[in-house]
């Protein structure tokens, strides 16, 4: 089934990805560079088996594989969330390993996170939870809260609220969106934390197919607009195909597929998880 696609060493953007040759002369650096990443949870099968790729500036790659492939082990190994066993991850050029907390924190604070649950705090309005995202360059706790924070922020949060459409709703409690709402809050917020890289699982998985849509449309533009990378998971190979620059796909651990969303079609996709 895998000799479908053309093995992990496929052609990227003209680069021979994986291999860890083409890695080492990659200039200048991705913004992310695995190389040979491994984690085991217990005695049992290895979760991710020497995952090797790469996420130049400006690419958009969709994560895909079957539930327990390895996707969600491998965006958080991949950001030092949780320790891989073995392997290196570059973020931004920087070797992630042996850094201490604080540089990693100041590392990855360039990175905007979005998960299937928005992680919103229900009480707060919109642009509280919005201006929450400015919280690793802004120490200040008053920031926190729409009413104290200082006025540069607070319009850049309800700037950021216009890109995802919902200036409208500002003051609006998070427990009073839908969850589309709420996911486009999450995206906003993320935007607020002027990221280099956005991280998402399963950005659109808890919406109805329209709001999903709608969401991984916005999320996607506003990405390719700014000139952001973007790594996320999906199941939904439509997503995957139509809304990054290229998929990867991971079986038990291990890259199987790794193409321009161009050059493969969701039926050849959903091949791997027969
Ligand atoms: N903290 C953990 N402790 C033990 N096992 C774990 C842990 N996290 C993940 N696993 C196991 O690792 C495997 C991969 O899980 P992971 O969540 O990375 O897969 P996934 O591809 O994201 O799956 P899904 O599509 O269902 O979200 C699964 O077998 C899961 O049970």
């Amino acid at each position: 089934m895998l000799n479908t696609f053309a093995p992990a060493a496929t052609l990227v953007d003209g680069e021979a990805l994986p291999g860890a040759q083409a890695l080492e002369t990659t200039a200048p650096p991705a913004d992310l560079w695995v190389r040979g990443l491994s984690k085991r949870f217990d005695a049992a099968q290895p979760v991710l088996d020497g995952v090797a790729f790469q996420v130049k500036a400006g690419q958009r790659v969709a994560l895909i594989g079957a539930n327990g492939a390895g996707k969600s082990t491998l965006l958080r190994c991949c950001m030092h969330l949780i320790p891989p066993d073995g392997g290196e991850v570059r973020l931004f050029g920087t070797p992630l390993a042996g850094l201490d907390a604080p540089a990693l924190r100041r590392l990855r604070s360039q990175v905007g996170f979005v998960f299937q649950k928005h992680n919103l705090v229900p009480r707060l309005s919109a642009l509280s939870n919005v201006l929450h995202g400015a919280l690793p360059r802004t120490p200040l706790a008053h920031a926190w809260f729409q009413g104290l924070a200082p006025a540069a922020l607070r319009g850049e949060a309800l700037g950021c609220l216009e890109r995802v459409g919902l200036s409208h709703i500002a003051l609006r409690r998070a427990d009073k969106l839908s969850g589309g709402q709420s996911q486009r809050v999450a995206v906003a917020r993320a935007l607020m934390q002027r990221p280099r890289l956005i991280v998402a699982d399963e950005p659109a998985a808890s919406l109805d197919p329209v709001a999903g849509d709608e969401v991984m449309s916005l999320f996607s533009g506003l990405v390719k607009d700014e000139g952001l990378t973007m790594v996320f998971t999906s199941h939904d190979l439509a997503h995957a195909v139509k809304y990054a620059d290229r998929v990867i796909a991971l079986q038990r651990g291990r890259i199987v597929l790794d193409a321009l969303s161009h050059e493969v079609n969701v039926a050849e996709l959903r091949t791997l998880y027969a």
